[in-house]
Order: C-alpha cells, then sequence, then structure tokens
C-alpha cells in the first residue's frame, strides 16, 4: 500500500517566519517611502505569497503598485529575504520531535506552501529540515496554487505519492480550504498567521501544539 502522507504549509505552521518576513517586506515597501507594517498587518498580508504581501501592504497604505513597478519591489524583496535567511526564523516547538515520530512510523513528509518554492528551500535548508521531506512545493510552482486542490495534488504527485492517503497541516484558510477542495482531512494550528478565528475554517480538527500531534492520532485521522 501507499504511505500516507502529511502535508505542512510553510510560513506560520512549521516555522514562525513572521520577523523576518515582516523585516523584508519593511525593507521592500521603504523602497516607495512607506511606513513599516505591524505585526498585527502581517496576518492579514501573508497567505498569497510574496508578490500579494507587497500589494496588501501597499493597499493597506493606501497606494498601489504599477504592473511596471512590481518585478523591481520583488527582486528587492527576494534579494532581502534571501541574503538573511533564516534569521530569526524558528520551527514551532515540538515540530522536530513531530516530525522525527511520523517519519519514523513510516509516513511521507511534504511541504506546500505559498512562498516561492526557491525561498522555501533555502529557509528549510537554512534550519536542517530539507531532508524531512519527499516534496516541497511553492507558490510558483505549478501554475496553481492554495487554496487549488491541484496544489495538493501535485505536490502529492512530486512526493511520489499521487492517490495516497494524505493529511493537510496548515495555519489558515487557504490550507483548510485547499485540503477540502483535494478532499482530504485536515488539522488547524493556531499559532500561525491566520486573520480569522481558525475553529471557523472548517478543518478536521484544531491542535494547539505540535506534541498532539502523535502517530495514532494522524492514523485516526487518515482512516
Ligand atoms: O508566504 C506566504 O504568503 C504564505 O506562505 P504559507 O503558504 O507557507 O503560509
Ligand atoms: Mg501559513
Amino acid at each position: 500500500m501507499t504511505k500516507p502522507v502529511i502535508i505542512f504549509d510553510l510560513d506560520g505552521t512549521l516555522v514562525d517566519t513572521a520577523p523576518d518576513l515582516m523585516a523584508s517586506l519593511n525593507h521592500t515597501i521603504a523602497a516607495r517611502d512607506l511606513e513599516p507594517v505591524t505585526y498585527d498587518d502581517l496576518t492579514h498580508l501573508v497567505g498569497q505569497g510574496a508578490r500579494m504581501m507587497i500589494e496588501r501592504a501597499f493597499r493597506l497604505r493606501g497606494q498601489s503598485v504599477s504592473d511596471e513597478e512590481m518585478p523591481d519591489l520583488m527582486n528587492r524583496f527576494i534579494a532581502h529575504y534571501g541574503a538573511n535567511m533564516p534569521g530569526d526564523s524558528k520551527p514551532y516547538p515540538g515540530l522536530v520531535q513531530a516530525l522525527d515520530r511520523l517519519k519514523a512510523a513510516d509516513f511521507t513528509l511534504a511541504v506546500c506552501t505559498n512562498k516561492l518554492e526557491g525561498l522555501a528551500r533555502t529557509l528549510l535548508d537554512g534550519l536542517g529540515l530539507t531532508h524531512y521531506f519527499a516534496a516541497i512545493t511553492g507558490g510558483d510552482t505549478f501554475t496553481m496554487r492554495k487554496p487549488d486542490a491541484g496544489h495538493i495534488l501535485g505536490t502529492l504527485e512530486r512526493a511520489g505519492a499521487a492517490g495516497a492517503p494524505a493529511l493537510m497541516v496548515g495555519d489558515s484558510v487557504n490550507d483548510i480550504l485547499a485540503a477540502k477542495n483535494a478532499g482530504i482531512p485536515s488539522i488547524a494550528v493556531p499559532f500561525g498567521y491566520s486573520d480569522e478565528d481558525i475553529h471557523t475554517l472548517g478543518a478536521t480538527l484544531v491542535i494547539s501544539h505540535f506534541d498532539e500531534l502523535t502517530v495514532p492520532l494522524a492514523e485516526r485521522l487518515l482512516a
């Protein structure tokens, strides 16, 4: 039988990336003299990748970005973020132990993030986490991204696990919707960057700490 797969979101789920995302975003928008965003703003800005984050930050400040300006701003963000990784970004408490026990129980693990794939890989490399994952896909890996089911299905395929039973773990509406669209169960975590109460997202289960993500729990949700 194909091994079951646990698919993780990255920003706000595996890793607390907020301080570095904020620093790089503020560096980016400073090019247009916009006031820095705060941590509270960030939950409304992340979720749909860097480009959308920049656009939303401009909107927050009552400004807009033209299509002509966007490539320079994206390059500014990517250069700053890429050069400072992993910076202050840290895996959430209990994550590494959870990955270890799931891997030992023969689950296939994968990452499905709306972050640019290259940045996701550099970050996971920098934190020494890459080796856990059979696939790492980003918002620019396919022609669609979360909440589109295709992002999850494409991730499973890259993990060599097309059609395998799978479970999605995420912090935001896009993760839970993508899971629903792909017809798989989901776990929501409350320590990330959701701008909605995660209990209202319709996840199969909400956990508050990775210590709760045990092998029996994963097996139960996948049954
Ligand atoms: O960087 C983003 O906008 C979202 O990233 P995530 O899908 O890993 O939460
Ligand atoms: Mg997230």
